[in-house]
C-alpha cells in the first residue's frame, strides 16, 4: 500500500517557509509545485523496533551491461556492510511466476531484452524498500532509462543517496553472460546483443545524469571478483 506524504509544513523549518512564501509572491509559483518531488510519497521503511518511518540510505548499482558484475558484487557488499540487496531484476522475475497480471508482458519483455515500463518496476521496488526493515538498500539494475529514473524520483520523492557504476569491456561481459549457467531465457547471445545496444542507447544518459549530480562512483569492472570488491570497499568504509 503506498504510503501518504508528509506535508510541505512539517518538512520545512519556518524560516525557509517564510523564504517560500516570500518566493511564491514574487515569483507567481507554488511553492509545492517546486519542491513537491521531495515531499510527495517518500520511499519509507519501516522499523522493525519501532515501526517508525523513515528514509533508507539507497544505492543504486548499474553497469556497463549484463554481466558487468552488479549482482556478484552486491552480494559482497551485502555481506560486509548489512545492505538488503534488491535484484529488480529478480524482482521482475518473481512477478512472471506469481500469477501477476503483468507476467506474461514481463516474460516477453525481458526475452527481448527490453524494458519493462515504469510503471510496474517502480511500483515493485517501492514495496520492496517498504517492506524492508533494513535502513540500507542496493537496487541492482534500476534505472536502466531516464524516463525510469523520473518515474522512481516522482513516484518516490527521493534520489539515491550515491550510485556505483561497474564498468567492463564488452567482450568480457558476453563471456561471463554466456558462462553464467542458470538458466535466464535472457543469457542468449541475441539477447545479450540486444540489451548491449538498449544500454548505450537509455541507460548511458542515466550513467551521465548521476555523474554530473556528483553522486556516481565508477568502479573498474576488469579482474578477479576480488579485486574488484577491493575497489567497492573504500565508498562505503564510512558507513561502517
Ligand atoms: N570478476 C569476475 N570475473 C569473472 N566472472 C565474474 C566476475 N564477476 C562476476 N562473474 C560471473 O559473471 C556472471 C555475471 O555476473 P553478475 O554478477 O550476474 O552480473 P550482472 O548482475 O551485472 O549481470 C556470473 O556468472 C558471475 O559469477
Ligand atoms: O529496472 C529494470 C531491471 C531489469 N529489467 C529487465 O530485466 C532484465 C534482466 O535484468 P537483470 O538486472 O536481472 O540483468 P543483469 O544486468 O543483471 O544481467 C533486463 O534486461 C530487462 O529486460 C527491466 O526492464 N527494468
Ligand atoms: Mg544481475
Amino acid at each position: 500500500m503506498w504510503r501518504r506524504g508528509v506535508s510541505l509544513s512539517s518538512m520545512l523549518s519556518s524560516s525557509k517557509s517564510r523564504l517560500l512564501n516570500q518566493m511564491q509572491v514574487a515569483c507567481g509559483f507554488n511553492a509545492c509545485q517546486v519542491f513537491s518531488t521531495h515531499v510527495l510519497n517518500p520511499i519509507v521503511a519501516e522499523d522493525g523496533v519501532s515501526g517508525a518511518r523513515r528514509k533508507p540510505f539507497v544505492t543504486f548499482v548499474l553497469g556497463s551491461g549484463p554481466g558487468s558484475g552488479k549482482g556478484t558484487q552486491c552480494t559482497r557488499i551485502v555481506n560486509t556492510f548489512g545492505f538488503t540487496h534488491l535484484s529488480v531484476g529478480d524482482l521482475l522475475r518473481k512477478e512472471i511466476y506469481s500469477d501477476s497480471e503483468n507476467g506474461s508482458m514481463i516474460l516477453d519483455t525481458i526475452k527481448e531484452g527490453k524494458i519493462v515500463p515504469s510503471e510496474v518496476t517502480v511500483k515493485l521496488i517501492k514495496k520492496a524498500i517498504e517492506a524492508s526493515e533494513n535502513n540500507r538498500i542496493l537496487v541492482d539494475g534500476f534505472p536502466r532509462s531516464e524516463e525510469n529514473r523520473i518515474a522512481y524520483e516522482r513516484v518516490g520523492g527521493v534520489e539515491p543517496d550515491i550510485v556505483l557504476f561497474f564498468d567492463c569491456p564488452k567482450e568480457e561481459m558476453v563471456k561471463r553472460v554466456l558462462n553464467r549457467n542458470q538458466g535466464r531465457i535472457d543469457d542468449n547471445i541475441d539477447t545479450v546483443k540486444e540489451r548491449l545496444s538498449v544500454f548505450e542507447e537509455l541507460n548511458l544518459p542515466v550513467i551521465k545524469y548521476y555523474s554530473e549530480k556528483g553522486i556516481l562512483h565508477k568502479i573498474d569492472g576488469t579482474g578477479t571478483e576480488d579485486e574488484i570488491y577491493e575497489r567497492v570497499l573504500p565508498i562505503f568504509a564510512a558507513l561502517r
